[in-house]
């Protein structure tokens, strides 16, 4: 056999699949013309239920299970390219005019989870030279400051590298419908802090954030006495509790700068179970912004319920030659087993394709939302 007659062949059949193709899709503008004229919606489900019988039958045996996949996806490129000649597609999904600055400013009022001393606290210095910090005491709370205008950013975090996913944070974005403006990175120590003169055999009780508990598991589990673990609100807060408390047999696991803040002395350094533990904060505004040079963007998407939804999506932003950098589900609130998908994209609002990546996907979701799109640092 030689291959290159075998290819000049294949190549000879794609010409005409190409021909054919590029005729069905005039055809299709026909029908997107007749549907708008006549106010019907472009996905007729029954019709392609029945093409997809019709042509099944049309093959030949050794064939048939090759014909459904395919001509799904001719048929969503056809309905593709009529919602593009509608126009109707994305409208409304991504905000027509982005404000663009080069930074953030200077000295914004940010409000930030927690007490000082709280990683908050850190992603917040890091991000702003000079801001005017407004504390409260909930994720919840940092929501409703940058919603009601009190402030202009809002300091969040998102997901650790060991834990994984903050999901308060997730279902705050969705619901509030804020926007990130720029993301950061930072290494998390976490250090096991007490009272001075209190050593490690005489703790029977750990204070720290719940997801920095889950980040030192293994730590926690082999400490000479068996600990209670109990989640405070913060890292920060627990650190203060210990320092408040008249206990001799309570520890913190906090941060290096929480140990002089609040007094208290470093038993261990470093006690998460996997060294290189980062976590990924967030800054929310109120509108969309491009900050500097965004590099990614956030979406949130709800697909039909029905085999291949999630993939026809990702398909599309496969075939734009788009990078997904996160696929993330969450259930839907107040729903059994139904999930939306966050998913971050290496393309922006100054991208070419971002435009055609909206326009594509937002008729396959029965739900499309903009986060924002930002750049990530890191510290
Ligand atoms: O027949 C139609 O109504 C079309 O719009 C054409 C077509 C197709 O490409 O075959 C595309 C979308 C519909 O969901 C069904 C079929």
């Amino acid at each position: 056999m030689d291959l290159s007659i075998s290819r000049a062949r294949i190549d000879e059949i794609d010409a005409q699949i190409i021909e054919l193709f590029e005729r069905r899709m005039h055809i299709a503008a026909d029908v997107a013309a007749y549907k708008r004229a006549t106010g019907k919606p472009v996905l007729d489900k029954a019709r392609e239920a029945a093409k997809i019988d019709k042509a099944t039958e049309l093959a030949s045996d050794e064939f048939k299970k090759f014909i459904p996949p395919l001509f799904s996806m001719m048929m969503e490129m056809s309905r593709a390219y009529q919602h593009s000649l509608l126009d109707d597609g994305s409208e409304g999904v991504v905000p027509a005019a982005i404000d663009e600055v080069a930074e953030l400013p200077a000295a914004a009022h940010v409000a930030v989870q927690g007490v000082e001393g709280a990683y908050q606290h850190i992603a917040c210095r890091e991000l702003f030279v000079d801001p005017d910090i407004v504390f409260v005491p909930t994720f919840d709370a940092v929501a409703d400051a940058v919603e009601e205008g009190r402030v202009e950013y809002g300091i969040l975090p998102l997901e650790n590298s060991t834990a994984g996913t903050v999901d308060r944070v997730y279902d705050l974005l969705y619901k509030r419908g804020l926007y990130i403006a720029r993301a950061i990175t930072l290494r998390i120590n976490h250090d096991l802090l007490a009272k001075p003169g209190v050593e490690e055999s005489d703790i029977v009780e750990v204070f720290s954030h719940e997801q920095a508990l889950r980040q030192c598991t293994d730590f926690i589990a082999q400490m000479p006495n068996e600990v209670t673990s109990t989640a405070c609100r913060n890292t920060a807060m627990a650190a203060s509790s210990v320092a408040n408390s008249e206990r001799r047999d309570v520890a913190a696991i906090s941060s290096t700068a929480c140990a002089e803040l609040y007094g208290l002395n470093v038993l261990q350094h470093a006690i998460q179970d996997e060294a290189d533990n980062f976590t990924r904060f967030i800054c929310v505004a109120k509108k969309p912004q491009l900050v500097g040079v965004p590099e990614r963007s956030s979406l949130l998407l709800i697909t039909p319920h029905e085999a291949g939804a999630l993939f026809r999506v990702l398909s599309r932003i496969a075939a734009l030659g788009v990078n997904m950098l996160k696929l993330e589900s969450r259930p839907i609130p107040g729903s059994e087993f139904e999930f939306m998908f966050y998913v971050d994209i290496e393309c922006t609002p100054n991208d070419a394709a971002f435009d055609e990546v909206i326009a594509q996907i937002e008729p396959l979701c029965d739900s499309l939302a903009y986060l924002g799109s930002y750049a990530e640092v890191s510290a």
